[in-house]
C-alpha cells in the first residue's frame, strides 16, 4: 500500500517555520497538510492564503488544504492561487457541496470533502465518484493535540466498503490525534493518507521532527 503522510503544521513553530518543514520533507513526508480555521466554522484561527503562498515558494510537497471555514466558495480562488494541490471543504457547511467540489475541479485541482466525528458516510454517499479524497476527521475540527475518537475507526472501514462498491478512485485520510499506534488502527480501518500535527511538532521525544515523521513510516511499513 501507498501510504502518505500529511504533517500538519497547525502546531508547528512559526518562528522556525522554515526549518519545520526542511525537516519534514526530509523525513519523508508527502504532503503538507494546511489548515485554514476562520473561528466561525470551527472555534480558532489559523493562518490564510498569503501564508501559504510564501511557503509555496519554497517547499515542493503536495499542498494539502484542508479548508474549516464559513462559505469556502468565496476564496476557493484565492487558495488555487497560493498553490493549493487538493483542497478539502467540510460536508456540514451550508453550502452546495457538489457545487464547490466541482469548482474546486474547474481550476484542475483534486477536491476533498470532511467529515467531522458525527457526521455519517451517507452525507458523500452520491458524490463520492466526484471527489479524490475523504478526510474522515478523528478529532472535532478547531485545534491540534486532541485526543484521537476511536468511535470514529468504523467509518472508514465503511468508507472503504463505499468506495470499493462504487468502484470509486478516492484516498481516505485520517485527522486528529494520529501517533504510530493510531496511523497503524487507521491503515487496518483502510486510509491511506495520514495528517499528524502534535506528535509531529508538539513532541518532547524528538528533537528532530525528521525522525519523528520516520517513525509513523515505519508504524506503516510494519502493517
Ligand atoms: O484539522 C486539524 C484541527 O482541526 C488538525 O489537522 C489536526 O488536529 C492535526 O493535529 P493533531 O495531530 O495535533 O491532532
Amino acid at each position: 500500500m501507498n501510504y502518505k503522510i500529511a504533517p500538519s503544521i497547525l502546531n508547528a513553530d512559526f518562528w522556525n517555520l522554515e526549518k519545520e518543514i526542511k525537516a519534514v520533507q526530509c523525513g519523508g513526508a508527502d504532503f503538507l497538510h494546511l489548515d485554514v480555521i476562520d473561528g466561525q466554522f470551527a472555534p480558532s484561527i489559523s493562518f490564510g492564503p498569503t501564508v501559504i503562498e510564501s511557503i509555496r515558494k519554497h517547499c515542493h510537497l503536495v499542498f494539502d488544504v484542508h479548508l474549516m471555514i464559513h462559505e469556502p466558495g468565496k476564496y476557493i480562488p484565492d487558495f488555487v492561487n497560493a498553490g493549493a494541490d487538493i483542497i478539502t471543504i467540510h460536508a456540514e457547511g451550508n453550502y452546495h457541496l457538489h457545487r464547490l467540489v466541482h469548482q474546486i475541479k474547474s481550476y484542475n485541482k483534486k477536491a476533498g470533502v470532511a467529515l467531522n466525528p458525527a457526521t455519517p458516510i451517507s452525507a458523500i454517499q452520491y458524490l463520492i465518484n466526484d471527489l479524490d479524497m475523504v478526510l474522515v476527521m478523528t478529532v472535532n475540527p478547531g485545534f491540534g493535540g486532541q485526543p484521537f475518537i476511536p468511535n470514529v475507526l468504523p467509518k472508514i472501514s465503511e468508507l472503504k466498503e463505499l468506495i470499493e462498491k462504487k468502484n470509486a478512485k478516492v484516498d481516505i485520510e485520517v485527522d486528529g490525534g494520529i501517533t504510530p499506534a493510531e496511523a497503524k488502527m487507521c491503515a487496518d480501518a483502510g486510509a491511506n493518507v495520514f495528517v499528524v500535527g502534535s506528535y509531529i511538532f508538539k513532541n518532547k521525544a524528538f528533537d528532530d521532527k525528521k525522525r519523528a515523521v520516520e517513525t509513523i513510516r515505519e508504524a506503516l511499513c510494519a502493517i
